[in-house]
């Protein structure tokens, strides 16, 4: 099946900055969780996957398609939620949708107003009076009011309370049911892509530090609780990351290539990220 999306040798250089070589594939029916530092690089990517900004070299497709200049048809399966409100503060949720209809061809104003319902949004509050969380609900009932395939998120979960954010994860697993929708998303929240991610990857300092399936991920690492000595008698290409403590050291390694009889603990999401920053 064709992926939702690719990105190879990717590259953008602001002055003091450089995406360099960024290469992500994202398999159709599956959700990718972007992960990284502030200032690691994220937005700018997403707003090159969008065609906001323009690449130095590299080569991007969105649904088997190039990206560059995009295409109505293409834009009509995008949807997209940026972590600030895009609309003008003095519309209403109506005029919204009405703006939406002339900008989409498949928009849908039934699912529309059936969403704004779901998400407690009157439809006649101005955006300048809504909360941060309704603004970023009425973006995500913008995103899926149309003939949306991938949902491209740059921190959408942010600055909901932990009851809307379920809500979100959920309708972002219904979305995926279908094999032909995907989902890029980047938050902070590392526990809500643990919850609902397929794939990780991890940017650091505009580089790809990995890029896998969550699931391989978690299980080919653990956190060893050891002494100094045990450490250095372990191979150099099973730590990832240590820290030291008063009583020993707290190290990332990779599961298979520990001896038999050592215990390591289960590694999350968030702990791979820390030592891989750390260890940078
Ligand atoms: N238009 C621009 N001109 C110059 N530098 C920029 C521009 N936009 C972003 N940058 C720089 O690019 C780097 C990456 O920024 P980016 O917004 O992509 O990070 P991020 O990973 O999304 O961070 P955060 O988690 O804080 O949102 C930062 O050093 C930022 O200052």
């Amino acid at each position: 099946m064709q992926d939702a999306l690719r990105l190879e040798q990717v590259s953008k250089q602001y002055n003091g900055f450089k995406l360099e070589d960024v290469n992500i594939t994202l398999p159709s029916g599956c959700i990718m969780g972007f992960i990284g530092e502030n200032g690691a690089g994220k937005t700018t990517t997403i707003k090159l996957i969008l065609d906001l900004i323009k690449r130095d070299s590299g080569s991007i497709q969105i649904l088997g398609q190039e990206c560059r200049d995009m295409p109505r048809a293409l834009k009509d399966s995008i949807g997209v939620v940026m972590d600030t409100c895009c609309f003008s503060e003095e519309l209403t949720a109506k005029h919204v949708g009405k703006i939406m209809k002339g900008f989409y061809a498949s928009w849908n104003q039934e699912k529309y107003e059936g969403l704004l319902r779901q998400y407690r949004i009157d439809s006649m509050k101005k955006v300048k009076e809504c909360s941060r969380g309704m603004k970023m609900k009425l973006s995500m009932a913008v995103a899926l009011s149309h003939d949306t395939r991938i949902l491209i998120l740059d921190e959408a979960t942010s600055g909901l309370d932990p009851v809307a954010r379920e809500e979100l994860l959920e309708t972002f697993q219904d979305f995926i049911q279908d094999e032909e929708h995907s989902i890029f998303i980047s938050s902070h929240i590392i526990s809500d892509l643990e919850k609902i991610c397929d794939y990780i990857t991890f940017i650091h300092k505009g580089k790809i530090l990995f890029s896998e399936e969550k699931d391989a991920l978690l299980e080919s690492y653990g956190i060893l609780h050891c002494s100094r000595r045990e450490l250095e008698e372990l191979s150099k290409s099973a730590v990832a990351g240590v820290r030291e403590g008063a009583f020993g050291v707290e190290a990332l390694v990779k599961r298979k290539k520990i001896p038999g009889g050592m215990h390591v603990d289960p590694a999350n999401l968030e702990d791979i990220m820390l030592y891989y920053s750390r260890e940078e």
